[in-house]
């Protein structure tokens, strides 16, 4: 890639810690070659408004502890119709951009293979959720600090719950799949884990039963705290109807939290900060030497570079041998 080549950079769908660090090592390696990098604001808003601005390293200084990110997300409806991806795709042409770089989840992939058809550059994509859901990677950006964060909210309310000998059901994020809460649930010894890889939601009464009666088990036992953590989208009616049902159905009080947002913010841990900066800089890379199309993962501490289809192709599961143990070492 010779001196006059552009980069264009952008963050979409649901924020995570540790894209900002992902940003400052694509600036970073940049400048390193004399890329040009154009930062485009609130995900593919900012390529359908033609809204950007040029980063250097000056931009990137003082980004690599903070959460959010720089650039600001979005999730935009507008690429879901020709008219929105082709207004993005005479943007990038306008701009002369080589490559584009988006740092999101699997929506946010998938964005990028349907700009493919009207616009003709090297894409490269970074997975950045909370979720940890993507394929092909290990781990994703935000996905540690969101556990930790939860974590630390999570020890927090057992000491109140520990205080009153209450029952407590906290809700994660996760939309769709159990990382957070399995994980979490995990770290947190939560005595119960409810998320879609080992609870049965198509019979709410005996499921509800069971739990009820495992209450009951562990308080006659000695009284003490009893955390169920809930992934979010799974109880029908939510964590608070589930709270509500144990109480009507089996006289057992519930106290509920949802931690919702707290998840998403907060300064990226250690592990995200390096796995991000890596991945920025693979990306560079790899666009330097013509790659498109791809997704820059992390594997065995290893950089790896997956097509974009594949990565997408199915939602990562949950680690079955995480889900195995749980039920080995307590019920639910
Ligand atoms: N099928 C699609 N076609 C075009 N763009 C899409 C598609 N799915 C998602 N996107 C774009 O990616 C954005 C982020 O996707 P979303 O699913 O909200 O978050 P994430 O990237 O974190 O999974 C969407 O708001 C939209 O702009
Ligand atoms: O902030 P919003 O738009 O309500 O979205 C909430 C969703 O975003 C997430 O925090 C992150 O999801 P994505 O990374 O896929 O966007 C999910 O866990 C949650 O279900």
């Amino acid at each position: 890639m010779t001196k006059s080549k552009r980069i264009a950079l952008l963050t979409s769908g649901g924020d995570a810690p540790g894209m900002n660090a992902a940003i400052r090592g694509v600036v970073l390696a940049c400048e390193k070659h004399d890329v040009q990098v154009y930062g485009y604001l609130q995900g593919y808003n900012g390529l359908i408004d033609d809204n950007y601005c040029l980063l250097t390293s000056d931009d990137v200084a003082q980004i690599v502890h903070l959460g959010g990110t720089i650039l600001k997300s979005a999730r935009c409806p507008q690429m879901c119709d020709d008219d929105g991806l082709k207004q993005a795709a005479t943007n990038l042409m306008k701009s002369k951009i080589d490559a584009l770089i988006v740092i999101g989840g699997d929506g946010s992939f998938n964005g990028l293979l349907a700009l493919k058809r009207f616009w003709p550059g090297q894409m490269l994509g970074l997975p950045g959720t909370i979720d940890n859901d993507l394929d092909n990677t290990d781990y994703t950006i935000g996905f540690s600090t969101a556990i930790n964060t939860a974590l630390d909210a999570i020890d927090k309310i057992r000491d109140t719950a520990q205080a009153f000998d209450r029952v407590f059901a906290i809700e994660l994020m996760g939309r769709h799949s159990g990382h957070l809460t399995f994980n979490t649930g995990i770290a947190s010894g939560a005595e119960h884990i409810m998320s879609f890889e080992n609870t049965n939601v198509s019979d709410t009464d005996k499921t509800l039963s069971e739990l009820a009666q495992e209450i009951n088990v562990i308080k006659q036992k000695r009284n003490r705290s009893y955390v169920i953590v809930v992934a979010e989208n799974l109880w029908p009616g939510g964590v608070q109807t589930l709270a509500t049902q144990l109480k009507q159905s089996h006289n057992i009080d519930c106290t509920v939290c949802v931690l919702g947002h707290i998840q998403r913010g907060g300064n990226p841990d250690a592990k995200d900060r390096v796995m991000a900066t890596r991945m920025g800089v693979a990306a560079v890379q790899a666009v330097l030497l013509g790659e498109t199309d791809k997704m820059v993962g992390e594997v065995n501490q290893e950089m790896v570079l997956v097509p974009l289809k594949t990565a997408i192709q199915q939602t990562k599961a949950v680690n079955s041998h995480l889900v195995e143990m749980q039920s080995t070492i307590l019920k639910g």
